[in-house]
Formats: structure tokens, sequence, C-alpha cells
């Protein structure tokens, strides 16, 4: 795949032609999805840096992105999660105007995508697939040379922006190193700090994380963190949950080229429904028990069926233990356990995310 950067109004941008059904995605609060599972927002979102509407891709026989309608609220830092495949890259590709829709429309920056790329592009920066960089040229001289190719930029203030984009990302200690003897978490902070060459409203990074190991992975977590907290939105991909999830205020969950999830991670958690399980001699009247609290779909799981398990539902949980006691249930374990994400996730597209990296 040939490596692409787009930073500020390339010459890729928009040339593609036009999405074709693109009516406008206007700022009403409009469902999500009409589908199961996809969230609306109850916040405005009238002034989303991202909004897609219907977005569709098909290549040849296959349809890559199927009628997605994304919505990345301004501030947020939005997981764009899926398996390999699912079609996040292509989804991308389309809101940058690097490739054609097939159907469908993208606001972006409150311009319409791809022919008001002149207007929006400039206040993004992005990676996608990350920039070419020269292996024997140092971090500094290679940004120089992006900077110089990019029509943009104005080459007066190439140098004061190179050093500023290389203190954002940490670099500027290590700004004379050749890129070759750079780590790869080092490297993909260059790419960042590309992105970052201008200052930029709206960040879209494509598995920014990907090939990375833990301490590179830290560096761009740590890094996007600080972004965000400047007030810039952030759309970021993966297809590991646990890379990203601990710095998404929203996460949207790709499958076979749908959305199938989106929305804070404050609503998806809330939708998880924490399980009891009750580990006793005596589960008969543990069943007896939970069922006077007024919980239901009861089980008995474990050897001799003597895990009592069901959802806590509206029950107090401070309330289980002592009425178990009550009915002559000794104890021997209590647990309420609350989903992670990714069991959310799993039951959402009946596979886990890649856990092999
Ligand atoms: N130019 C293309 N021509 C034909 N098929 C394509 C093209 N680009 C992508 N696809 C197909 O579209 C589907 C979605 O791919 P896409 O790269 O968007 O997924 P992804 O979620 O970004 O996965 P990954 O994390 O592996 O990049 C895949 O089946 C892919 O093979």
């Amino acid at each position: 795949m040939t490596p692409t950067t787009v930073s500020g109004p390339t010459d890729r941008a928009g040339t593609d032609g036009a999405a074709s059904g693109s009516g406008s995605a206007d700022g009403h609060r409009d469902a999500v999805r009409p589908g199961d599972g996809v969230e609306t927002y109850d916040d405005d979102t009238a002034d989303a840096p991202i909004r897609t509407t219907g977005l569709t891709k098909r290549f040849r026989h296959q349809t890559a992105v199927d009628a997605v309608d994304l919505l990345v609220p301004r501030g947020a830092v939005y997981g764009f999660l899926g398996p390999n495949g699912s079609g996040k890259t292509t989804t991308i590709r389309m809101i940058l105007g690097l490739i054609r829709a097939t159907s469908g429309s993208i606001r972006l920056l409150g311009a319409e995508m791809p022919s008001g790329a002149n207007q929006a592009l400039p206040r993004v920066g992005a990676l996608v697939e990350g920039p070419a960089f020269h292996p024997y040229l140092s971090g500094r001289a290679n940004l120089a040379r992006l900077d110089a190719v990019d029509r943009g930029t104005d080459p007066r203030t190439s140098r004061q922006r190179i050093d500023a984009a290389l203190d954002r990302v940490g670099l500027l200690p290590a700004a004379e190193k050749r890129f070759r003897a750079y780590s790869l978490g080092m490297r993909q902070r260059l790419a960042i700090a590309n992105a970052l060459l201008t200052p930029r409203e709206l960040l879209v990074l494509d598995e920014p994380t990907n090939g990375l190991d833990p301490q590179g992975t830290r560096e761009v977590r740590h890094l996007v963190s600080e972004l965000a907290a400047d007030g810039v939105t952030v759309l970021i991909s993966s297809h590991l949950l646990s890379e990203v999830e601990q710095i998404c205020t929203h996460i949207g969950v790709m499958h076979v080229g749908r959305l199938l999830s989106q929305g804070s991670v404050e609503e998806l958690r809330s939708r998880s429904r924490p399980t009891v399980t009750v580990r006793t001699d005596q589960p008969d009247r543990a069943l007896t028990a939970l069922t006077a609290l007024g919980m239901t779909d009861l089980g008995r799981e474990g050897p001799g069926g003597t895990h009592v398990v069901g959802p806590l539902g509206e029950v107090d949980p401070r309330r289980i233990v002592p009425a178990l006691v009550a009915e002559g249930a000794d104890v021997l374990g209590f647990a309420v356990d609350a989903p992670s994400l990714e069991d959310l996730f799993v039951e959402l597209t009946g596979e886990g995310f890649d856990v092999s990296g």
C-alpha cells in the first residue's frame, strides 16, 4: 500500500470525485441509525466535527462500508473500533476525501465532503497508513521535507512550526537523530508531529498503535490524551479495544462494514448489566432468597450447581448477603461483576477483538 498522509489541502483530497447522493447532513439531532444497538447522543451535536449519513462504499461485489452514520462530537476522543477488514480505513479514507463514496454524505468540520475539502482539510491533521519517512534523514529534516511539499503551509514559518510540532510530541531532544535510529513509538510520534505542523481542530489517526510495543503504545496514548486536553477532537481507529479504551470518551464499533454501536463510553457501560454470583452449599435456599428480593433469570452453575448466578437488575446489592443469611444459605462466595466493554463488544459482534495484535 502506498503510504499516505493528509495534512492540509493536499492535491489528493477531493480529486476522486464527489460522493454521489450527498444530501447535506444538517445540524439536527437526528437518530444515528435506525438499527439495533446504535445509540443516539443526548448532547448537542450540531457542530459535530464528523458526521456521516448512510455512508456506503462498494468495491465490485463487496460492500466494505454499509450505510454508516458516524457521529464524532466536538471535543471527543472517538475510538473507532472493529476487527481487521471491518471497514474502518475505508470509512476514514472517504471522510478525508481520499476515495469516493458509493453513496451517502459526509460533513467534516461543517463542510460537505469532498466538495468542501479545501475548507475542511487544512483544519484536519490525519495519519492514514503513515507518511513515507526517509531513513537517513533526521526527524527534523523529514518534517521539513514533508512540510515543503504541502502547498497549504507557509515556508517562512516552517522552522518554527516544525520545532513546535516536535516539541508537542516530545521529540525535540531527538530532532537531529536519523529516522532509522528512532524506536517504533518515536516513529509514530513523528508521524503525528507531521499531522500537527499547523494547528488542527481535528486529528484522524488510523491505527496509530499498530505494530507498536507496549511502551510505544503508551507514548501514543499519552500524546493523544494531551492533545485532547488541549481541545483537539480525535478520531482514533484500532482493532484492539484495550489499546484505546482508557483514553476514549466515545466508541463506535464496526463489524463487516456496519456500525453496530456508537455512543459515549458512559452510555455503553450503562447498557451492560451487572451479574451476581453466590457460591453456597444451599443453592435452593439461595434461589429462594434471591427470588424473594425480586431477582429473575437465576440459574445454577459450577460444580454441583453450587454457584447461583443471575442479573442484579434493580436490586440493591447490599441487601443480598443479609437476605441469604436470613434464609439459612451459607455464603461461601459473593460477587457482583459488571461486564467489561470487551464483553459488550463480543455480544455485539459475536467475536472478540484480535488480541494477537
Ligand atoms: N481498494 C480496495 N479494493 C477492494 N477491496 C478493498 C479495497 N480497500 C479495502 N477493501 C476491502 O474492504 C474491506 C474493509 O477494509 P478496510 O481496510 O476498510 O478495513 P479495516 O477495518 O480498516 O481493516 P484493517 O484494520 O485491516 O485495515 C476489506 O474486506 C478489504 O479487503
